[in-house]
Parts: structure tokens; sequence; C-alpha cells
């Protein structure tokens, strides 16, 4: 069974930058004392600090928090973007993550051999490959760019191909990043219909999001995040009305009751 047990996690990052010296632009960090320094003087940011929380099968966990709580290094570390400084992360279960769109891409081959040389790292079959290669040449509607190096496609061409290949799996465990559902309207729309089929066949979710609307949708946990610690873990209901100040009714969306794409909670 897929989960994910993170335990006293803490992330630290140093500062190189100049602008490190200049107190003012570091006020904020300062006054939440997520500023350190290490034993050679250095300064370093506390991303995370000391978190721990455990994600077992059927949980669609929404993280919250205001500007540089800390989501984006969460769902980077689980990832095994960055590694915690103490502590640890145990993930069972096959992963995806929509985080970047053009990571794990080699960006000098064309976007079919991306394809393939994915498919080939996953141990496909030639028949899943053909499969996973026709989805994804019908979702990015990329046409003969396919058969072009992937360096020479835009950023909405890359955001394109990266979330088709993604999401033509549905994984065990699917983690993102809610700024993947940007771009033109029609991209926005066809990725969020693609989005709540895998959500639906995924059984840990864990979205970043400001978004109330994508939490009621699609998640059934909310942890919330600030200044890099846990604040707190707890169901839509408990946790949104607290972290936005308003009553639950007042955050549901209108048409919440019409909707009839709403992911199934557990
Ligand atoms: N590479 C880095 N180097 C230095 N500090 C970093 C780095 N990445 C993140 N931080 C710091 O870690 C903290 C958490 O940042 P993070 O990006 O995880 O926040 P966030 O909750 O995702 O914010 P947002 O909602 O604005 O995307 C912030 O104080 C940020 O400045």
């Amino acid at each position: 069974m897929p989960s994910i047990d993170v335990h006293n996690l803490s992330i630290v990052f140093p500062l190189y930058h100049e602008n490190t010296r200049n107190l003012r632009n570091m006020t904020h960090l300062f006054m939440s004392g997520r500023l350190k320094k290490d034993q050679h003087h250095k300064i370093l940011v506390e991303g995370l600090r000391n978190i721990s929380f455990s994600l077992n099968t059927g949980d669609r966990v929404g993280l919250i928090g205001h500007n540089g709580a800390g989501k984006t290094t969460l769902l980077r570390t689980m990832a095994g973007i960055y590694e915690p400084i103490t502590g640890h992360i145990r993930i069972q279960g096959s992963l995806s993550t929509l985080l970047d769109p053009s990571s794990g891409m080699n960006m000098d081959l064309t976007g079919r051999e991306n394809i393939h040389l994915k498919c080939l790292m996953n141990g496909y079959s030639q028949k899943q490959t053909q499969e996973i290669e026709e989805s994804v040449k019908d979702f990015s509607e990329l046409g003969s760019y396919l058969d072009i190096p992937v360096r020479t496609y835009s950023s909405g061409m890359q955001l394109r191909l990266g979330f088709g290949l993604t999401t033509a799996i549905a994984p065990q465990i699917l983690m993102m990043d809610e700024w993947f559902l940007t771009g033109d309207a029609g991209f926005i729309i066809k990725a969020t219909k693609r989005i709540e089929q895998i959500v639906q066949k995924s059984q840990i979710l864990v979205v970043s999001t400001h978004s109330p609307e994508i939490i009621i949708k699609w998640c059934n946990r909310v942890l919330w995040l600030d200044q890099g610690f846990l604040k707190m873990d707890g169901s839509p209901e408990e946790v949104l009305p607290i972290y936005l100040n308003k009553s639950y009714e007042e955050i549901l969306p209108k048409d919440a009751g019409n909707n009839t794409d709403i992911v199934q909670k557990e």
C-alpha cells in the first residue's frame, strides 16, 4: 500500500547572495526567526522546521500557507530534490511529480525521444510505450514539434509535453504544484480534466495551492504550513475556516452543490 512518512524533517538553505548583508532585505526572515548562522558565520534560512506527518491510501492533501511558508520546499523534499538536514522521509509506492515542466527531460532530445526514454526507464512494454506516445501526442497537440529538440520549445510547449507525459499513467502517489494549472485558457480546461482523471486513480495526492476551490474539490485533508512549521493538520472543514478566518459556508464555491466532476472523497 502506498504511504508517506515524514518525521522531524528540517531543511535549511545557505544564502550566498551579497544582499544577505543588507539587513533591511532580510527583516521579515529575521522577524520570523528563520535565519541562522552556521559555524563559518554563513547565513542559513530554515525552509522547513521539524515537520512530522504520515499519509496513507485515500489521503488527498492540500498544502496551504502564505508565501514563503515552505510548501514548495516540502514538495521538493518529498520528491527527493532536496536532502533533509535532519529527520527522514519514507515513501512507499510509485510517485509522479508535477513540479517543474522540464524536470527529467533531456533538452537535446526530441519530444518523442523523451517519451521513449521515460518509458524505457520505467520498464514499459512496447505496447504501453505506443499507448503513452499516442496519449501524449493527443494531449500536447505538439504536432510535428514532437520530432524536434525540446530546447527549441516555448515554455508553454514544454509544459504541454511535461504535463502530458507525467499524467499519461496514473501513479500511486501524485504530487503537484498548482502553478502547473497555468497557461492559456484552453490548456487549463484540458489539464484540469486530465488531472481530475488521474487524481481519481491515484491513491495519495499532495497538491500545493492558494485556492480554497481546489482544496474543496480535490482534497479530504489539509496541511497548513506557517513560517516553515506545520501549523495545522485536519479536514478542509476544520482547517480552511481558521486559515481564511471565514465560515466554511462562506468559503464553499457557490456552485459546489451542482458540480458533477468533483472527485469523490473517501
Ligand atoms: N533555493 C533557496 N535558497 C534560499 N532560500 C530558499 C530557497 N528556496 C526556498 N527558500 C526559502 O525557504 C522558505 C520557503 O520557501 P517556499 O518556496 O517553500 O515557500 P512557499 O510556501 O512555496 O511559497 P509560495 O507560496 O510563495 O510559492 C522561504 O523563506 C524562501 O525564501
